[in-house]
């Protein structure tokens, strides 16, 4: 998808995030995660399980407090407003989880629960008028009007998903954080509603954190992505250079790792595992956190986080090349090949 960056020197980005840190406890689940989404953009963030990708959304979304760091959404810092300042602001920025069953209230019928943002943002409008927004949003999101008068359980998966789609965007969110939007649905409808959600972001315009760990979805619905490794972000760039070009040797290894499509382009892959289980969060090693599993580590590593600019925003590791390719990556016995940089193209399946 393409989503024109409309930025000009006046218009702030649709979201600032600055050294965000998020300790739960001694869980260093984010530490100094910094990054931006220009207005009508959408970044994918990836990783694997438990490497702080949610702690992210909820962060921004006000739904755990930061330890430390700030979220500038649309040039207003957030991080800092108390719940009531922060109440004109609601619905500027809009969440979508992965589970529509645990995310909508199963005692609200789902009129209320799509028009819900509309009345916690102290809109004034009619029943009537109110009625008619969700109708509107309802449509939007391909579900009839009479759907209003149902109970959440009484619908499919993909209708719930729906569901909570049309209530992150009746309040016409500048950003919208998307947190494994299709993951838990049926695979059957998994492309239709990401299908709905390029759509809707294509004719709506808002800018969105699409977090997920689905690759072949971020090649299909995403401009830029950000790798996150254990609580950092570790490489930052647009979809195709990352894709074409990944300069981290994690971001390699996530991608060699990924089915693709066409079976002849994953014969030619030259694959990198990642081995042992993510370490914990709770004690991670020291200098670049990715050195223990990392096939191209020396002992620089553990010292200094060895992180260089590749000038477009992208922090990458220090192996990577003059020209910005990424390091050749052995495991093991010293003629196993390096991953591959040719990625097949993927669209999500109909
Ligand atoms: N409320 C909490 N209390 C304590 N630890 C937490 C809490 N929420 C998350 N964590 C820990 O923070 C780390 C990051 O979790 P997070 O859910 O953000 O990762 P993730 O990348 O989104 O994973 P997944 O893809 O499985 O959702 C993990 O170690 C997790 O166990």
């Amino acid at each position: 998808m393409t989503a024109e960056a409309t930025t000009t020197a006046a218009t702030p980005p649709a979201l600032e995030v600055e050294d965000l840190v998020m300790h739960f406890g001694p869980v260093q689940a984010v530490d100094d995660v910094s990054f931006t989404i220009r207005p009508g953009e959408v970044l994918a963030l990836v990783g694997e399980s438990g490497s702080g990708k949610s702690t992210v959304g909820k962060c921004i979304t006000r739904l755990v407090e930061p330890t430390s760091g700030t979220v500038r959404v649309a040039g207003t810092d957030v991080s800092r407003l108390s719940r009531r300042q922060l109440r004109p602001h609601r619905g500027d920025v809009s969440i979508v989880f992965q589970d529509p069953a645990g995310s909508l209230d199963p005692r609200m019928l789902v009129g209320d629960v799509v028009g819900e943002p509309l009345r916690l943002r102290g809109e004034r409008l009619s029943r009537r008028d109110r009625g008619a927004r969700v109708t509107e949003e309802l449509g939007r999101v391909g579900l009839r009007a009479e759907v209003a008068q149902r109970y959440p359980h009484e619908l499919s998966g993909g209708q719930r998903q729906r569901v909570s789609i049309a209530r992150a965007l009746i309040s016409r969110p500048s950003l919208l954080v998307a947190d494994e939007p299709t993951s838990a649905l049926d695979v059957s409808v998994q492309a239709a509603v990401l299908n709905l959600l390029a759509d809707l972001q294509r004719d709506m315009e808002f800018a969105c954190l699409f977090i997920t760990h689905d690759l072949s979805a971020v090649e299909y619905l995403a401009d830029d992505v950000a790798v996150m490794y254990l609580g950092k972000l570790v490489e930052r760039g647009s979809r195709r250079r990352v894709f074409d070009r990944p300069s981290h040797p994690y971001t390699q290894a996530l991608l060699a790792a990924a089915p693709v499509a066409d079976p002849v382009a994953q014969r030619q892959r030259r694959p990198v595992l990642l081995g042992d289980d993510l370490p914990s969060a709770l004690d991670p090693p020291s200098g670049c956190r990715f050195r223990t599993r990392c096939p191209a580590a020396t002992e620089t590593c553990a010292q200094v986080p060895p992180e260089i600019d590749l000038g477009d925003g992208s922090a990458a590791c220090h192996y990577v090349r003059p020209d910005g390719s990424g390091p050749e990556v052995r495991r093991g016995p010293a003629d196993t090949p390096g991953p591959s940089n040719d990625t097949a193209r993927r669209t999500p399946t109909a």
